[in-house]
């Protein structure tokens, strides 16, 4: 698994913002947009693209654009909803599919409920949005039902990971063929006896969203 941890201060100036618990909804929901718009351009290195003709007011040349099939980005509701617009805008071709998933605040154990997915991801470049990379058990199952669909290159963008969660993550995909790579704002410290991320920024969703 290729874990790709952002280095850049304007993410730290950032990240510092999203987890001060004065911040409020509207600010966090800003601030998650501008980090996925950031965390994106790395995320994004490997786009496939293809060849294009066109002419400039000078010359003739050849670019680049987007190849078919777009790409897809599946957001991990809820939390994940809250980076969905920073992506869609600078890939605003790509299809966006849903995962509806939740942990159990005690088993930390997940369950989907909902999902909205093409049926067959075969040959489909998939970035997963998801704020929190915690125990791990949520990206563990999102991985692995897109693989069930045929998805071989999957991409996931978190804002905040635990040290953990990645190796969980990484010992779960060591045995199969699934090459995922992950990009992070940063690799907080630990979880706590909870499953939360320390020193984190709390529950993401409830941030976003309030608490339901
Ligand atoms: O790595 P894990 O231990 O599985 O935890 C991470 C998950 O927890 C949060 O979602 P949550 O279950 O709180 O749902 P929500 O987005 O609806 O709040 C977060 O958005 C991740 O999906
Ligand atoms: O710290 C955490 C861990 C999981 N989910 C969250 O929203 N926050
Ligand atoms: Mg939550």
């Amino acid at each position: 698994m290729d874990v790709h941890v952002a280095d850049h201060p304007l993410i730290a100036h950032k990240l510092t913002y999203l987890r001060d618990k004065r911040t409020d909804s509207p600010t966090f929901r800003r601030l998650a947009e501008e980090l996925v718009t950031l965390l994106a351009y790395e995320a994004t290195r490997e786009v496939r693209v293809e060849p294009i003709e066109i002419e400039t007011p000078v010359a003739a040349t050849t670019g680049i654009k987007l190849a078919n099939p777009k790409p897809i980005i599946v957001p991990i509701l809820r939390a994940g909803l809250g980076m969905l617009d920073g992506m869609v805008k600078l890939l605003p071709s790509a299809e966006v599919g849903f995962l509806g998933m939740v942990r159990d605040e005690d088993t930390l154990e997940v369950t989907t409920y909902a999902n909205r997915l093409p049926d067959d991801l075969t040959g489909r470049q998939v970035f997963i949005v998801d704020p929190m990379l915690a125990t791990g058990n949520t990206l563990v199952m999102a991985v692995d039902y897109l693989a069930g669909k045929g998805a071989r290159d999957i991409t996931v963008v978190c804002l905040l990971a635990a040290p953990e969660g990645i190796a969980h993550l990484e010992s779960e995909l060591a045995s199969t063929d699934i090459p995922v790579k992950v990009v992070v704002g940063t690799v907080d410290e630990r979880l706590d006896e909870k499953g939360y991320i320390v020193p984190g920024l709390g529950d993401a969703g409830d941030r976003l969203y309030g608490v339901v």
